[in-house]
């Protein structure tokens, strides 16, 4: 697409209605010019007709990873080494695909380029994912691989004892293979990243110019490393306190640590900042005002995805122009609404059920 096909794309964007006269004024073409570089966007696909209605309107692209998750819960403590009896379930996870799924609930156009195996699992995936909503067309298998798979034990009381994920083909999500599905990136209000992408991936993606802003999500404390040569292009981050300590550099030991914290990751560029607290509940960060939302008081039924849902009440808010507190909360009650499930994400999210929970 040449640059002045992507001007007149994104004006379309804005207002579909838009007529060439208008268009031209903006862009600074006569009305013949327009008339032609839009017979080239409807040959090349991007407009779909009369009225310039835009192929596959995208609010939101993610790029990350989708995982079948097994998880298993004991019904009493034991051994170390030893079986127990207990429920063992399988649903769809990965965080880019979770926040995508949590996106689409909340009402996003939302499209996941990711990669899975050519087998059942992949194919489940695929069609749980678009079940929910997402514009599943740029997710791959690839022939040769198994899916990923997030496995979890955790203990009686729902915490997390250990997890090991098996993410091999996540690696095929090269900057070619992203080169040839994001044509149009900058159409997107914004992208969200995760960093079970690869670091060549990562540096593939911060170089290209026409980000729309990055809503970055730090996966683990393994992989958060992966994005600290790029915060300066990072509009939001969500890590948790083990992450965000690891990439400042020193440790948060308590609440008083949090603003030097934040002023950190303001220095390097970063716009939002959202400490993920676990029971102790979040704190939020713009260079101009911070604050520490309270946990909310919830039985909680699964820990898995609390951190995903998160991100996506995040990038709804910025999309609805939200205050840094009702950020803060509307994304708190998102995680909440994952943590009361069992299951990695709780199909009962939408936009409405939201707004109900935090005027409630
Ligand atoms: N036990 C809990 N009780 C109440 N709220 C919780 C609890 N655990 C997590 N939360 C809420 O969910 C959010 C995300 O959970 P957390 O486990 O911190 O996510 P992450 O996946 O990022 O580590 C927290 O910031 C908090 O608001
Ligand atoms: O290295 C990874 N670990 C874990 C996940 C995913 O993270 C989710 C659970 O993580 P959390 O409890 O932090 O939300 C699961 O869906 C799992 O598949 C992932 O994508 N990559």
């Amino acid at each position: 697409m040449t640059e002045k096909e992507k001007l007149i794309l994104s004006a379309i964007r804005q207002n579909p209605l838009i007529s060439q006269k208008e268009l031209g004024q903006q862009s600074g073409m006569s009305r013949e010019a327009v008339a032609h570089h839009i017979m080239n966007l409807t040959r090349k696909g991007f407009i779909r007709g009369k009225g310039y209605l835009l192929n596959n309107p995208l609010e939101v692209l993610v790029i990350g990873g989708c995982n079948l998750d097994i998880q298993g819960i004991p019904l009493q403590h034991g051994q170390a080494g030893d079986s127990l009896p207990g429920t063992v379930t399988m649903t769809p996870g990965g965080v880019g695909r979770n926040i995508a799924e949590n996106l689409a609930r909340l009402g996003h156009q939302v499209r996941l380029i990711s990669a899975v195996g050519e087998d059942d699992a992949g194919k489940q995936l695929i069609q749980a994912t678009r079940s929910a909503g997402v514009d599943t067309s740029s997710i791959k298998a690839f022939s040769g691989f198994r899916s990923p798979v997030y496995l979890s034990v955790l203990d009686p009381e729902h915490e997390l004892l250990q997890a090991i994920n098996d993410m091999s083909v996540t690696e095929q999500m090269t900057p070619e293979f992203l080169a040839g599905c994001t044509p149009d990136l900058h159409l997107s209000q914004a992208l969200i990243i995760d960093t079970n992408l690869s670091e060549a991936t990562l540096t593939y993606l911060f170089q290209r110019q026409d980000l729309p802003p990055v809503f970055a999500d730090c996966v683990s404390a393994a992989k958060a490393e992966r994005l600290k040569p790029w915060l300066h292009r990072i509009h939001t981050l969500k890590p948790n306190r083990m992450e965000a300590s690891l990439l400042w550099g020193q440790e948060i030991q308590s609440e008083a640590d949090l603003p030097a914290c934040a002023n950190w990751f303001h220095e390097q560029g970063i716009s939002q900042l959202f400490i993920s607290l676990g029971e102790e509940g979040l704190y939020a960060s713009r260079s101009d005002e911070q604050v520490l939302l309270p946990p909310e008081q919830i039985t909680v039924a699964s820990v898995a995805g609390a951190g995903d849902a998160l991100m996506a009440g995040l990038v709804h808010s910025w999309i609805n122009h939200q205050p840094l507190v009702n950020t803060a909360r509307i994304a708190q009650a998102c995680a909440c609404l994952a943590l009361e499930h069992h299951g990695t994400n709780n199909p009962a999210l939408s936009a409405e059920t939201i707004e109900q929970r935090i005027n409630a």
